[in-house]
């Protein structure tokens, strides 16, 4: 709303802002638009007014002693949509009034402009004034300007009542947070709106709540089944009619219900969407359709973390529902989309790929989440060392335990799960982010057996195909997604929503500390963790995306009821998930992209109660998932495998800085305070330049001496005459080399090397040779600004943080075994012996993983070896 100029000499605010001002000191908004109308926007002359001082005549003073009184005229104040308000709909269902026109363009809704719901304001009744003849309307007195504002405001008024009760009545909240109310506002303008706010922020409430104030339908897409679940069951709890529709969705009566209105809000999937273009549209015409809402909307941008090609087709809503294409519609039906990880680029590729209007309302809220406490720990262990890395949390939860350490129930067959997953190499899991792969197996072959998983139906043995099939097929009544198809309003009480909530204050007394999820990269890290951690007396279960729905489903409610206390996951269990009490998440192994981490680190702490998000650091470059990536692609995904890796290293920036500012975002405080860097400071500063003209000179072709002076000499470059390293050194050649020439060095190993090698391209100073995307640098190449560096023979330090890689190599220096020292091994008859055989396990495990069937073993030695296969021929 426009603010209206101070009318006249001697106004001393606009006339906007003074009502408001009134309003909020507690006047009655009646009382104020007759005080404005009669003395114009002078706050001291209206307060007069207002207070029956001199000149207010019959004014009656509202603000006596106490708080302000409603009037007598409130009486006749518009209600909160309450039971007086609501109509019945012919299926028996409750169903809310209209409040603006966003109902007046489908034939279904109610007609009740704002001009109507204005009209419930009679002017006629304000308080009497001399000078407000008793029965003018107070606002034929104002102009023209001051007349639309009063009827904005009660407009206003009537929608913050309306929205104040549905609020109270569906979710027990007293009031709408600002970005929920500015994205409410934006559709209330009919304008298409991107919401960016933190995880846990509460965006879901901005496409909900419009779903309860007219009697159209509310389309929600949404990228995984387990997030529409999950928000289904909770529309239920609240009384609120919700579906979702999708290729899992067996039940075709679901479909055709929604598509003539029968569920206030259709949660579908993208690919549907876009199948039910032409149902879509008769549903606007016969029903309404209030708003089209693109939930995790980042999902659009291939420069995002997740992207998916069929999002990038939703352009079609905006295409195809507008007043120019659909000429029943008065406005263009309104698109919201939402997301709490999208940078600015990804921002501009929504609003483009999407063809949202150009008057887009951009709502963006501070991505900081004050009560997250972000760190790292780094290991130097395995990722498979649970014993080390999880003790701490195995105490946790043991704490309480009347029997420490009890073997808990195992949730699945761990075995037989663990055999299947033998088969989920890490490339398996770059797919774990698509729940549609639930969603369509589930469709698939009808043959394959129910319940035996060691073996299918036909007894056919358990082979990759048999086992992904068999593990995605439970169709029935107990399946997944037919039993979460439909809710309608109250037809899902508390209870059977989440059997055992009976249970959750008992149990959540134990878990003093809340549940906690661990993110692994690959799904057979999943299983063997959970396995794990039950073992060790955890409650714990795995989660992802090729395990059984109806798994999956036991997984999501114990988890909901604090049955569990930890569920492992592959980031199938992200996006979404809200449960309030979350109070750990761990990144056990690297996430692809901090847009990801940011996400899986949103499931906790959403109660607003501290929370702590640990991420362990194994000091190794991580890898990239494989995925379907153009060039482009690959390479902003290298990027964003590094920032992530980057992130874990970090000894000297805030975390939670590093983060929102990953997001655009200023960090106004600069520090949270509660990260591991702000707790323990950073580390001393250190004067590398040493280091670095050493690293710098062997690159060039320098052998690198043993005297400080020599550090500058000019040893023939590498790539003019020695050519140690060849073209492209490789990191380890050039460390191996300083190692065996400069004993100075001899216990600084590659990962302080590496740290040095991030400091310097930090600096400009190095890069990968040819410029391939890497997340650590393998082949060092020095840039035009690393040669004059090294060249300038410059006496200026060149000072920097150590990384965290750097200060635990210090702490924990590994001797050096130089390839001489190597060789002198083989003379030791034992260490021959080991390493032969380690060899032959390498050798094994190679083949095996390619198909091969490995040799037979037993044979210490290969004269061993060759003796039985040569027996063996000799048989033949
Ligand atoms: N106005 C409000 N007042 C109090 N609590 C609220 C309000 N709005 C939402 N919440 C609560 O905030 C929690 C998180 O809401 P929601 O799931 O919509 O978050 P989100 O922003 O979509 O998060 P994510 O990005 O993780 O999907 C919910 O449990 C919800 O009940
Ligand atoms: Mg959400």
């Amino acid at each position: 709303m426009e603010p209206v100029a101070a009318a006249g000499a001697g106004g001393d605010v606009s006339a906007d802002g003074l009502i408001a001002e009134l309003l909020d000191m507690g006047f009655d908004f009646d009382d104020i638009a007759a005080a404005v109308g009669a003395v114009g926007p002078r706050r001291a002359e209206a307060l007069e007014v207002l207070l029956g001082g001199p000149g207010a005549g019959a004014g009656q003073p509202r603000r006596g002693g106490g708080a302000p009184s409603r009037p007598a005229s409130s009486a006749a104040l518009p209600r909160p949509a309450g039971k007086g308000t609501q109509l019945r709909n012919p299926r028996g269902r409750l169903r809310q009034s209209s409040i603006t026109d966003h109902t007046t363009s489908g034939a279904g809704g109610r007609n009740v402009s704002v001009r109507e719901a204005s009209s419930s304001f009679p002017c006629s009744e304000a308080p009497v004034d001399h000078r407000v003849p008793v029965g003018v309307d107070v606002c034929s007195k104002l102009g023209p300007e001051l007349q639309s504002l009063v009827e904005n405001l009660r407009a206003d008024c009537s929608h913050k009542d309306k929205i104040a009760a549905v609020l109270q009545k569906h979710f027990g909240f007293s009031s709408l947070k600002g970005f929920q109310m500015e994205a409410l506002d934006a559709w209330f303008a009919h304008k298409d709106c991107l919401v960016l706010a933190a995880t846990g922020s509460g965006k879901s409430l901005c496409f909900q709540i419009p779903a309860l104030l007219t009697t159209k339908i509310v389309v929600v897409i949404s990228p995984l089944i387990s997030l529409m679940h999950d928000q289904c069951l909770k529309l239920a709890k609240h009384g609120i009619s919700a579906c979702f529709l999708g290729s899992g969705q067996p039940d075709s009566r679901v479909e055709g219900k929604a598509m003539v209105g029968m569920y206030k809000i259709v949660y579908v999937c993208p690919e549907t969407v876009l199948r039910l273009m032409e149902p879509l549209k008769k549903l606007a015409e016969k029903t309404g359709i209030a708003l089209f809402a693109i939930d995790e909307v980042h999902c659009v941008s291939k420069w995002g973390h997740d992207f998916r090609p069929d999002y990038r087709k939703l352009s079609v809503l905006r295409e195809n529902f507008s007043s120019s294409k659909l000429k029943f519609l008065k406005h263009d039906i309104p698109v919201i989309a939402l997301t709490a990880t999208a940078t600015i680029p990804v921002r501009e590729d929504i609003v483009k790929s999407l063809k949202m209007s150009e008057d887009t309302k951009i709502v963006l809220t501070s991505f900081f989440r004050p009560n997250l406490r972000f760190s790292v720990k780094h290991s130097r262990t395995s990722a498979s060392s649970y014993r080390k890395d999880f003790q701490e949390l195995i105490e946790t939860y043991n704490a309480s335990r009347k029997f420490k350490g009890k073997e808990q129930q195992i949730l699945h067959d761990i075995d037989r799960y663990s055999e299947s997953s033998s088969y989920d190499s890490l490339n398996d899991s770059a797919s774990d982010d698509e729940d549609s792969n639930i969603d369509s197996a589930s469709c698939g072959d009808k043959n394959v057996g129910k319940t035996n998983i060691g073996k299918t139906k036909t007894g056919m043995p358990l082979v990759k195909e048999n086992t992904e099939n068999e593990l995605d097929l439970y169709p029935g009544v107990d399946d997944f997604d037919v039993s979460c198809g439909e809710f309608l309003e109250g037809s899902q009480p508390e209870s059977s929503a989440f059997p055992a909530q009976s249970n959750e204050a008992s149990l959540s007394e134990r878990l003093d500390q809340g549940p906690t999820i661990v993110y692994v990269p690959t799904r057979k890290e999943t299983v063997e963790l959970a396995n794990f951690l039950c073992k060790s007396g955890v409650r714990a279960a795995a989660y992802n995306a090729k395990m059984p729905k109806s798994h999956l489903r036991q997984v999501h409610q114990q988890f909901h009821c604090n049955d569990l206390e930890v569920v492992v996951a592959t980031i199938a269990f992200g996006m979404g998930i809200d449960k309030s009490n979350v109070r750990r998440i761990i990144h056990y192994g690297f996430p692809q992209s901090l847009e990801a981490y940011y996400q899986e680190a949103g499931r906790a702490g959403r109660d607003g109660k501290l929370s702590d998000s640990l991420y362990c650091n194994f000091l190794r470059a991580p890898t990239l998932l494989p995925n379907k990536r153009s060039e482009e692609q690959t390479k902003a995904a290298y990027r964003m495998l590094r920032d992530c890796f980057h992130y874990s290293l970090n000894t000297s920036t805030c975390r939670a800085k590093i983060l929102v500012k990953y997001f655009g975002e200023e960090f106004g405080p600069d520090r949270c305070d509660m990260c591991d860097v702000c707790i323990n400071g950073p580390p001393q500063m250190h004067d590398f330049k040493e280091e670095a003209i050493v690293f710098m000179n062997v690159l060039q072709g320098r052998s690198g001496d043993e005297t400080e002076d020599m550090m500058y000499s000019s040893v023939p470059h590498y790539r003019s005459g020695r050519r140690r390293f060849g073209e492209a050194p490789n990191f380890r050649m050039v460390v191996s080399h300083i190692r065996e020439k400069l004993p100075r060095y001899v216990t600084t190993d590659k990962i302080w090397w590496q740290g040095l090698a991030r400091i310097l391209e930090g600096m400009g100073y190095m890069q990968e040779a040819g410029g391939k995307p890497r997340v650590s640098i393998q082949h060092p190449e020095l840039t035009e600004d690393g040669l004059k560096f090294v060249n300038s023979r410059s006496e200026e330090p060149l000072y920097a943080y150590p990384d965290a890689a750097m200060i635990l190599a210090m702490n924990d220096p590994r001797p050096f075994s130089g390839s001489s020292e190597w060789g002198r091994g083989w003379a030791d008859p034992e260490i021959r012996r080991q390493r032969l055989a380690g060899r032959r396990t390498g050798r094994r495990k190679r083949m095996r993983r390619s198909g091969q069937s490995p040799p037979p073993t037993g044979f210490t030695t290969a004269r061993e070896r060759l003796a039985a296969i040569l027996s063996k021929k000799r048989r033949r």
